[in-house]
């Protein structure tokens, strides 16, 4: 293990330390103006906790945490330490650096009273020797407008919706109210800060290589702001045959009405022939919004949020199930004092309640495991094939299963 002295950073340390997450992630390491603003502004915001390892003068390894809500199962928000710029300087990698500031940072989340800890982890071997578990999964998607059987002629929304193109400012107005009624409906959603909406439209930029974006918002009938999409437009000429990509950088909606509006809007743009998108939901509706679904394909598929669970009780009971039934887990958690033991799970439509017990176990799972399958992406019968749940007792899995599962897969559309 590294000696190296690990802090909390101060002030005047900020670019020092930005400088070693620029290292870290490979970027160009003296952070410009607009990036200091930027950070400094959505650490301010987000209450970032800044730990830092330094060599002498120099920063060699930062990690960030910030308090955060995930929702649940049902739609509880739950509260979370999220940790992102996560790195170690090449210099100094494998020293043990990354085990004693996360070491220190879990352990204060679980002091506070955390219930989980979320990440999005830059590689998948990094984050599951410290309890993490991939907990929603995201996929690309591409459509080919041609093939998707719109009527070109059609641009209207169906039942009287309305979309209208709008820019930054209007967006910064609707789009925090518009995303805490997304996420209270989308087990795996995170809560954002104010700083988000600035940086998307642009009001707060990372570097000088920033292009405005287009906004579109979706309004009901009635009025009601339902969906908004930020997209650009990837140019290319065959011959004299425009052949564009609309590439969406995120779209986010509180109706199917609203969504499939927006998709279809973004389908009827002249001079497109590609819709491409990142960062969906696995079980995205967009190509059932298609008369001909196999327009839309998914070009990549990969884990997004990563979990780990701190408090087994207080995670299991902040969800709700899908029918009644009991379970009792034993949760080993090779991190002792944060999520190990084995509990006794009661679940009803009325709630549920979880309790340590000393009665014999029906399955047996890691903190990881368990991760995984808390917001209802992944199920245990599965986990048990690839050996990585235990059943105690024959058809135990299948019997969590039907409590665990959920109506639709997690999805959270955001980086942090
Ligand atoms: C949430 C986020 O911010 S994700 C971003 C993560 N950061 C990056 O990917 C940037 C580039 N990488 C790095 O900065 C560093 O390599 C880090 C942060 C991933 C690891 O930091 P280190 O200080 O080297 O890790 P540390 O020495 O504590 O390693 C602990 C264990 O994890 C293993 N490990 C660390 N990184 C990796 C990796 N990328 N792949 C596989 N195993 C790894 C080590 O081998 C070690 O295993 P051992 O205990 O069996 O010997």
């Amino acid at each position: 293990m590294s000696a190296l002295d690990i802090r909390t950073v101060g002030g005047s340390e900020y670019e020092n330390w930005l400088r070693a997450v620029n290292t870290g992630f490979l970027s160009p390491p003296t952070p410009g103006t607009d990036q200091v603003e930027r950070n400094r502004r959505t650490d301010a915001e987000g209450a970032s906790r800044l730990l830092g390892a330094f060599d002498g003068d120099r920063c060699v390894a930062t990690l960030r945490s910030f308090p955060q809500e995930l929702t649940a199962v049902g739609g509880a928000f739950v509260p979370a330490d999220a940790v992102s710029a996560v790195t170690v300087s090449p210099t100094h990698r494998r020293q043990g650096l990354l085990t004693r500031m996360l070491g220190r940072d879990l352990a204060e989340a679980k002091e506070r009273g955390d219930v989980v800890a979320t990440l999005i982890a830059a590689e998948y071997p990094i984050y599951g020797r410290y309890g993490f578990g991939p907990a929603t999964w995201a996929s690309q998607w591409t459509v080919e407008v041609s093939r998707a059987g719109l009527d070109p002629r059609r641009t209207g929304c169906a039942g009287g919706g309305r979309i209208s193109l709008v820019d930054g400012a209007e967006v910064r107005k609707l789009g925090p109210e518009l995303h805490e009624r997304f996420r209270a409906g989308r087990p795996g959603a995170v809560s954002r800060v104010p700083a988000w909406w600035d940086t998307a439209t642009g009001l707060l930029r990372s570097g000088p290589n920033w292009t405005e974006p287009y906004l579109a918002v979706h309004r009901s009938a009635s009025g009601e702001t339902q969906g908004l999409v930020s997209y650009r437009a990837e140019h290319l000429w065959q011959g004299n045959q425009p052949e564009h990509t609309i590439a969406v950088d995120w779209l986010l909606a509180t109706t199917p009405a609203a969504e499939r509006a927006l998709w279809h809007y973004l389908c009827s743009i002249d001079w497109v022939t590609k819709v491409t998108s990142d960062g969906r939901a696995p079980d995205d509706l967009l190509p059932q919004f298609l008369p001909d679904p196999r327009a839309a394909r998914i070009t990549e598929h990969s884990d997004w949020l990563w979990l780990r669970i701190l408090d087994v009780v207080r995670a299991l009971e902040a969800r709700t199930y899908e029918t009644s039934g009991t379970t009792v887990l034993e949760v080993v958690d090779r991190q002792g004092g944060y999520g190990g033991g084995r509990f006794r799970l009661e679940a009803s439509a009325q709630g549920a309640s979880c309790t340590p017990t000393t009665g014999s176990a029906d399955l047996t799972l890691g903190i990881g495991e368990l991760g995984t399958v808390w917001l209802g992406g992944e199920s245990l019968t599965r986990l048990v094939a690839l050996g990585r749940v235990q059943e105690e007792r024959e058809g135990a899995a299948r019997k969590a299963d039907a409590l665990f599962r959920s109506p639709g897969h997690p999805w959270c559309p955001d980086l942090f």
